[in-house]
C-alpha cells in the first residue's frame, strides 16, 4: 500500500498558521524552480480567513528570505466557487479579497487572481467550460495536458466530508474527463457551483486541507478510519502522502490515525 496523507495536528489555528505558511512556502519554492510561477487553488468556508494569518504575518528575522510569501509570482485560481456576482456575500472571491488580497501591504507585488467569468452566471455549464479555459490558458492546451497540474491545492473539509463542491454521493465523483464541472444540486447553499473535478484535484502536486474545530470530529473520523467513500476520503486515497492536513486537536479528538510532529 502507498503511503498514507500526513496528519498534522496543533493546538489551535495560532500554532496551526506558521507551520501551514512554512508548508505553503515550500510549495512555493518548488512550484519556482518547477515552472518560475506558482500556481495555487483555494476553496472558500473558514480557509482565506486561516490562510491570511499564516501568510499576512511578517516573515521572521532569522530567515527572512526563506520565509518570504513572492506574491508576484502567484496565480490564483478557485478551486470552486458559487454562481454569484464577484461582490455577493456567497462568492468565494469577494471572500478572499476582503481576507486576504485587500489586506497585502500596498507595496506589496499583486498575485495573478483568476475569478469566475460573471457574464456566464446564468449558465452553470457554460461558467464551468469558461472557467476550464482559463486553467487551459495557464497550464497550456487541454492537448498538451490531460490534465492541468496545480502546484498546491488550499481546501476545506465540510462536515459531511464534501470537499470544493464535491458532495458526498453526487454523481459529480465520477467525472472522468472535464477538468471543471457544473452543479445545480449543491446541498449546502447556494445550489449552483462550479469545482474542480476530483481527477484534478487529485493530480495537484500536492493538496493541503484545513479543518478545525470540534464541530469537525465526527466525520474526520469517518474520512481517517472508515473513508466510506466521502469526497475527503477519495482525495487522501488519490494523493496519498501528498496530501497534508492542518487540524486542531478538537477535530481530530478521538480519530485513531498516527499523527505527525509537522516537518518539511
Ligand atoms: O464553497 C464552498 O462551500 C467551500 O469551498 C467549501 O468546500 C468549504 O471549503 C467547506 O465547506 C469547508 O468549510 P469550512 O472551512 O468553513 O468548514
Amino acid at each position: 500500500m502507498g503511503k498514507q496523507a500526513n496528519l498534522y495536528s496543533f493546538s489551535g489555528v495560532d500554532t496551526l498558521a506558521p507551520a501551514l505558511r512554512a508548508y505553503v512556502i515550500s510549495c512555493q519554492e518548488a512550484g519556482l524552480a518547477r515552472h518560475g510561477v506558482f500556481k495555487v487553488g483555494v476553496s472558500g468556508g473558514s480557509l482565506p480567513k486561516t490562510l491570511a494569518q499564516a501568510l499576512l504575518a511578517p516573515p521572521s528575522s532569522d530567515n527572512n528570505e526563506a520565509d518570504t510569501v513572492k506574491w508576484g509570482k502567484w496565480e490564483i485560481f478557485f478551486a470552486d466557487e458559487r454562481a454569484v456576482p464577484l461582490d455577493h456575500q456567497d462568492s468565494n472571491y469577494a471572500l478572499l479579497k476582503a481576507e486576504l488580497l485587500d489586506k497585502l501591504p500596498a507595496d506589496a507585488e499583486k498575485p495573478a487572481v483568476h475569478p469566475i467569468d460573471i457574464q456566464y452566471l446564468d449558465d452553470t455549464q457554460e461558467l464551468a467550460d469558461q472557467y476550464e479555459q482559463t486553467l487551459v490558458r495557464s497550464f497550456a492546451s487541454r492537448d498538451s495536458v490531460k490534465l492541468p497540474i496545480f502546484d498546491l491545492l488550499l481546501l476545506g473539509c465540510g462536515p459531511d466530508g464534501h470537499t470544493c463542491s464535491l458532495f458526498p454521493g453526487h454523481e459529480l465523483l465520477r467525472e472522468t474527463s472535464a477538468w471543471v464541472a457544473p452543479i445545480e444540486d449543491s446541498p449546502k447553499p447556494p445550489p449552483k457551483r462550479i469545482t474542480l473535478t476530483l481527477p484534478v484535484v487529485n493530480h495537484s502536486v500536492r493538496v493541503a486541507f484545513v479543518a478545525t474545530g470540534g464541530g469537525k470530529k465526527g466525520i474526520m473520523k469517518e474520512i481517517f478510519e472508515e473513508g466510506n467513500g466521502l469526497p475527503c476520503a477519495l482525495v487522501n486515497e488519490g494523493t496519498g502522502e501528498r496530501c497534508s492536513w492542518f487540524v486542531d486537536n478538537a477535530a481530530v479528538e478521538g480519530v485513531s490515525y498516527p499523527r505527525r510532529p509537522f516537518s518539511l
